[in-house]
């Protein structure tokens, strides 16, 4: 499994702790950075991940920011992202089963480590559920 990831000043602890964890699992990472805590843009460091996911150079993408609004905006400009912010387990499994998001979006300044880990294991373990969801999601995509 290959995993894109990025974040802007606010999501910097957060994304080296997912990093570790990723590696940990022997998942491959493409790290977008920000990885200094400086004030940057997040669109500069999100917009790569959605490039990824909607080329199918990755499995999946990560993004992180305070809120986790600013960074899921911009990857949902990209056809065929699917990026959901998720702010616990239970949104994140439904995101999976129901909508079959290909980006999680964590909102680093309102849920702890502990719990932004927990969610990216879920989000990778969890499966698409299809049938009526399927027929949904296919109407997803802008006209
Ligand atoms: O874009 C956001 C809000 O949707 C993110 O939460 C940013 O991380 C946040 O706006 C950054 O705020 P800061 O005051 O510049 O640190």
């Amino acid at each position: 499994m290959k995993i894109a990831i990025g974040n802007d000043h606010a999501g910097t602890d957060y994304k080296l702790a997912i990093v570790g964890m990723l590696k940990s699992m022997h998942i491959e990472v493409k790290n977008y950075g920000t990885d200094g805590t400086d004030s940057v843009d997040y669109p500069d460091f999100v917009h790569p991940v959605a490039e990824d996911v909607a080329s199918n150079a990755v499995d999946f993408g990560i993004i992180i920011c305070g809120s986790g609004n600013g960074a899921s905006i911009t990857a949902n400009k990209h056809q065929k992202v699917r990026s959901a912010l998720c702010w616990t387990n239970e949104i994140v499994a439904l995101a999976r089963q129901h909508n079959d998001a290909n980006i999680l979006s964590l909102p680093a300044r309102y849920i702890s480590l502990p719990q932004a880990l927990e969610m990216v294991k879920t989000f990778l373990d969890t499966k698409f559920e299809g049938g009526r969801h399927e027929r949904r999601v296919e109407k997803i995509p802008c006209k």
